[in-house]
């Protein structure tokens, strides 16, 4: 036998009852039907009552009611069954009129009149199923689900249900139906089982009749992984104990009513969570089996509380002190959702709902009245708008690193945790944050757990030019395969240039991007900033494409608002010492990333390799490199026919120039990248402790545009052709280099020969030789192309992987 429950979405309309009767008819067992009231009625009613109470009009509600039955009769039976079903109806009817008019006379609503009245819906419904039902017997469960008072509600009294609804056993035919939520008293008055009652009905009736299987039948496939409207991925959990899907759906997952589990658990009755309107979906199964693999089911959280806290020197080894805190607390019949205490005893902490707060301080502050005067408690303080979120699974027993796993990942993106609890069975471990990073923390531990196959990065772009246009291209042709190998799923989230920006949270069109954005509105980088923050996404990462001063300002405000910073831009790192040491430091505190590896020799592992080095307590002595791509382009391509200011424009052309070549040709941008060499090999070094001398002379340097300035160029184009060639007559080539030796750090021309590492440095290629206390009479040699759109999008591309998997 099976015990089928029906909520109030499945009873809602003729269309969904007819589908509990194709789903009830479909069992080839003895099926029993729980029924909740027609969607909506039971609030009708409630509303009814209150305004009854009032003495006010309750009338067009009772009407609202009429008219929504008596759709659903028409819809489902013609004129005979729905005189016959009209009939049957007509005594509740009835008996609803008397009842609220009593209420209405005397301006009182007891507990028994109130209960009949919120009743009427389930009496309701199960006489249209079991009308509608072939050959379906209606059993009233007030006779069989006994209950007695405690405290204010009314709580069943098992052994005697038990009882009653054992006796009936072996006398229910095929199909039977039973209204869910009412009961009555020894008094044979009418009383209800709570609000979501019906599911405990129908675990009642399943456990009484030693069911084979209880069976919920809502509007959602299942228990999920996480609450769907929040989560775009959230899933349905297949399986769960009876502990989990308790914890679950006390920490706010109402799928199912949480006193439902426990009769079920009792009598090892599976349960299994099915959807009316989706009968094809596996649901969720509960029973008594624990999953191994997973060590976290299900991630579920509560909104709309406070955090309370009762903090004092005086408390620590006074014993009772939580006795009377939740003494008082209990008295005002305020619900606790979590508790916590810092062993020190210093502080005890409570969540509860927002609502309940300013009575609860009030009943504290009165409660420890003299401790507080004689200044041993210091007082009652109350964090509002918080949030509760828990991870709940079976599997976390004994597992070490699942707190570790959580509470890194939170921490990373900038998750303030104001109080955690944890109990001893570790099935749940609840932590409280303030409401408006709800919604992130939910996507960070939904994926940490959940998703960890797929790791979601929010990219935000600035700069769409040689180097952005080419990362958004490469993104896209390698988004599928980042998917399948590096389990990444990366959404263009904003995208940047010099006066416009998009944004969209799942991700823009990559192949459309540019042109969006070129199509959008003006904006400026603040702007593109504070929205990014506003935004407030997990694994956000902002990516500077640009050459821009401006940009690389805003880098330390998306560092302290734990936005990790991938830049190809060279500005920040090179600037004052003390501004990148302040970026680095603020990333390392904040746990996130500032990550340039592109700043020098384009995709090549420079700042890698170095960075490990110093890790591993290796010192860099010594550095000698080429570091300009467009400079050593121009020194192996400029020849007598080929004059220096053509060069400079093919350069450009085949993206190896700055935007603004003279950035290149000033020697300002191998300066940078010294800078940022030194630096990361641990010497703080300025720009003016570098000797420089500029590969083109600083007379050219005066004109306002770039076309001018290569114009004026053609003025030197014989000098440096000169120097060239007398180089190569020597059998030497020139070459444009930095050093950092015996505490000078230079930049210049140097003339190599044919047994100098750099003498065979074609097209665009860079080379840094490090020499350490590791590699010193064999240095380190890093050689490959240093500039050009494809090997620095690809550098970027490796930074912001890393950003999630370093
Ligand atoms: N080319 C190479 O080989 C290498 C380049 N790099 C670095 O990559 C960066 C980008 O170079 P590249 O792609 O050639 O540059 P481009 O000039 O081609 O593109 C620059 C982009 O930045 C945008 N931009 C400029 N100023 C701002 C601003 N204030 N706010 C927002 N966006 C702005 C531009 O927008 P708009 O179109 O509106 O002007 C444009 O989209 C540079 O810092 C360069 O040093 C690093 C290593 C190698
Ligand atoms: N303009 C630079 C590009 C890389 O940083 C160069 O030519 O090397």
């Amino acid at each position: 036998m099976k015990v089928l429950k029906f909520g109030g979405t499945s009873m809602g309309s003729a269309i969904a009852i007819k589908k509990v009767k194709h789903i009830v008819e479909s069992c080839h067992t003895p099926v029993v039907a729980v029924v909740s009231a027609v969607g909506g009625v039971t609030d009708k009613l409630v509303k009814a009552s209150e305004l009854a109470k009032a003495n006010l009009d309750y009338s067009k509600l009772i009407t609202e009611i009429e008219t929504l039955h008596g759709q659903i009769i028409n819809d489902l039976f013609d004129g005979k069954g729905q005189a016959k079903l009209s009939a049957s109806m007509s005594d509740i009817w009835k008996e609803l009129h008397q009842v609220l008019k009593g209420v209405s006379l005397t301006n009182e609503l007891s507990t028994r009149s109130y209960d009949t009245i919120v009743g009427c819906g389930e009496r309701w419904s199960s006489l249209i199923l079991s009308h509608l039902l072939e050959s379906g017997d209606l059993y009233d469960s007030r006779l069989f689900i006994k209950t007695e008072l405690n405290g204010q509600g009314h709580q069943v009294k098992l052994n005697e249900t038990m009882q009653a609804i054992g006796e009936l056993k072996f006398s229910l035919k095929e199909r039977t139906v039973f209204p869910g939520f009412i009961a009555s008293n020894d008094a044979g008055d009418n009383t209800t089982l709570g609000r979501g009652g019906s599911d405990y009905s129908a675990a009642l009736l399943a456990a009484g009749l030693d069911a084979d299987a209880l069976e919920i039948w809502t509007d959602v496939d299942g228990f999920m992984s996480a609450d769907p409207r929040v989560i775009k991925r959230a899933y349905c959990i297949e399986h769960l104990s009876y502990a989990e899907a308790m914890e679950l759906s006390h920490f706010g997952a109402k799928v199912i009513y949480p006193p439902t589990i426990i009769p079920a658990l009792q009598k090892q009755i599976p349960i299994r969570v099915k959807n009316t309107f989706n009968t094809a979906a596996p649901g969720t199964l509960i029973d008594n089996q624990k999953d191994e693999q997973q060590s976290v089911k299900g991630l579920s959280s509560i909104r709309d509380v406070s955090l309370l806290t009762l903090q004092g020197n005086g408390m620590i080894g006074i014993s009772g002190i939580s006795m009377r805190m939740f003494t008082a607390l209990a008295k005002q019949d305020i619900n606790i959702v979590l508790i916590s205490q810092a062993s020190s005893e210093s502080s005890i902490s409570v969540v509860l709902a927002s609502a309940d707060v300013e009575l609860a301080r009030l009943a504290l502050i009165k409660e420890f009245d003299k401790e507080i005067s004689r200044q041993q408690i210091n007082g009652v303080s109350v964090e509002k708008e918080m949030a509760v979120v828990a991870i709940v699974g079976e599997g976390m027993k004994h597992t070490s690193g699942v707190s570790g796993k959580l509470f890194n990942d939170v921490g990373r993106n900038g998750i303030n945790i104001y109080a955690i609890a944890q109990g001893a069975s570790e099935l749940n471990i609840s932590f409280v944050i303030h409401e408006n990073d709800l919604r992130k923390t939910l996507n960070v531990v939904h994926e940490a757990f959940f998703l960890s196959q797929y790791q979601a990065i929010h990219l935000y772009q600035v700069g769409v030019g040689t180097v952005g246009k080419n990362l958004l291209e490469k993104i896209e042709r390698q988004s599928e395969r980042l998917m399948k190998t590096e389990h990444l799923s990366i959404r263009l989230a904003g995208l940047a240039n010099s006066s416009q920006m998009i944004f969209n949270d799942r991700g823009l069109e990559l192949e459309s991007a540019i042109d969006v954005l070129k199509a959008s509105s003006p904006a400026t980088i603040d702007q593109f900033v504070e929205q990014i923050i506003a935004n407030n996404h997990s694994n956000s990462v902002f990516v500077d494409c640009t050459a821009s001063g401006l940009v690389a300002e805003k880098y330390q405000r998306l560092l302290e608002n734990n936005i990790s910073v991938v830049t190809a831009n060279k500005i920040a790192g090179s600037s004052a010492y003390e501004r990148y040491d302040k970026l680095k430091t603020t990333a390392r505190k904040k746990g996130v990333k500032y990550l340039f590896e592109t700043n020098v020799g384009a995709g090549l592992p420079i700042i890698n390799t170095i960075n490990s080095m110093v890790k591993s307590g290796d010192r860099i002595l010594q550095l000698e490199a080429v570091l300009s791509g467009t400079l050593n382009y121009i020194v192996n391509n400029v020849s007598a026919d080929k004059p220096l200011s053509e060069v400079v424009i093919e350069a450009k052309e085949k993206g190896y120039s700055e935007p603004d070549p003279r950035i290149d040709l000033g020697g300002t941008d191998v300066l940078r990248k010294l800078l940022i060499l030194a630096r990361e090999s641990d010497y703080a070094l300025e720009e003016q402790h570098v000797e420089i001398t500029p590969f083109v002379p600083k007379d050219f340097f005066t004109d306002e545009s770039v076309s001018d300035f290569i114009e004026h160029l053609k003025g030197y184009d014989a000098q440096f052709e000169q120097i060239r060639s007398e180089a190569e007559k020597n059998g030497k080539v020139i070459r444009y280099a930095a050093s950092l030796k015996e505490g000078r750090a230079k930049v210049g021309f140097i003339e190599v020969d044919a047994s100098h590492p750099f003498y065979n440095l074609a097209d665009s290629n860079n080379k840094v030789i490090l020499r350490s206390d590791y590699y010193y009479d064999h240095p380190m040699e890093i050689k490959g192309y240093g500039a050009g759109a494809d090997v620095t999008a690809a550098g970027v591309f490796a930074d912001i992987i890393k950003v999630v998997n370093l």
